[in-house]
């Protein structure tokens, strides 16, 4: 049954909420805390996706509820986005096809673009998709390093205490920190100045880690040099200035959007779901009481 496509959610919920055992949530969606207490017999939360910050896990937790989310399956769909979209900012890809379609190239020639091989590329978040991430780069010559909030025990990736630090030390950041209240406005309007006018910034994290009208100030000014976005702080809008500059690579949330994965991701939730009926546990149950 799906509950957003009912007449009338609210009375469906007071007629039949006591039967529901298990919510299906997308991530985007989460089960909000008037649902979850909408819903009193309640035992799994199965998200669709990675991320489950738009669930308050704790509290499901507390009530005994438990919460899956789909790791793993996506990690290298959304990895080869982020790469992809790291050499498309820097190289300017989409700009040079925009630039072709418009005529311009029997005019002149397109701009120099930054070159990508060799550069010093922080990876905010060394969790399942950051590592990918860094061993993709690697075969490009790139000197990664990266932030998190523990060291990530054997890898090669030197480890920098904060955000500010690894932007100063980069020449590009990839965002690949989860979602939610602890990683909120962690990429500042300090953390742009940091990368600076040649830097480039990659977002396939959640449109909440970065501080986004600090992110559209630093583009308008040219204080970053470009920048590769496939999430926002209130999807599907996209912020006007963004759209019109010509420096930012724009992606409809599509990191895990391939017909493999999304495959993929749903046989799982189908499994996580068929679990908890047969067993009463979760396959694929997010970590951590507080993660
Ligand atoms: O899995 C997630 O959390 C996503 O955002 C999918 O792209």
């Amino acid at each position: 049954m799906r509950l957003h496509e009912l007449p009338d959610p609210q009375r469906f919920l007071r007629d039949h909420g006591g039967e529901v055992t298990v919510a299906v949530a997308s991530a985007r969606f989460g089960v909000g805390n008037a649902l979850m207490d909408a819903l009193p017999g309640l035992g799994a939360i199965v998200h669709f996706g990675v991320g489950h910050e738009t669930t308050d896990v704790v509290r499901a937790r507390a009530r005994g509820i438990d919460v899956s989310n789909t790791p793993d399956v996506l990690t290298d769909c959304v990895a080869d986005l982020a790469v992809g979209a790291l050499i498309d900012v820097m190289r300017r890809m989409s700009a040079a096809d925009r630039y072709v379609r418009a005529g311009g190239w029997s005019t002149a020639p397109f701009p120099l673009a930054a070159r990508v091989s060799g550069k010093r590329v922080g990876v905010l978040g060394l969790g399942r998709i950051g590592r990918a991430v860094a061993r993709r780069l690697e075969g490009f010559g790139v000197e990664v390093a990266y932030c998190s909030r523990l060291p990530v025990p054997g890898v090669p990736y030197r480890r920098l205490p904060t955000a500010l630090a690894l932007a100063e030390a980069c020449d590009a950041l990839v965002v690949t920190v989860a979602g939610g209240a602890g990683t909120e406005g962690l990429v500042s309007a300090a953390v742009l100045d940091a990368l600076g006018p040649e830097g480039h910034l990659v977002n396939v994290a959640r449109g909440s880690v970065v501080d986004e009208p600090a992110l559209v100030a630093a583009v308008e000014e040219g204080r970053i040099a470009g920048a590769a976005l496939d999430v926002f702080a209130d999807e599907p809008n996209v912020p006007r200035a963004l759209l019109d500059s010509d420096r930012v690579v724009l992606l409809p949330h599509i990191a895990s959007a391939t017909r493999e994965t999304r495959e993929a991701m749903a046989d799982l939730v189908l499994r996580n779901v068929e679990r908890f009926m047969t067993e009463g546990v979760l396959l694929t149950p997010v970590p951590g009481p507080t993660h």
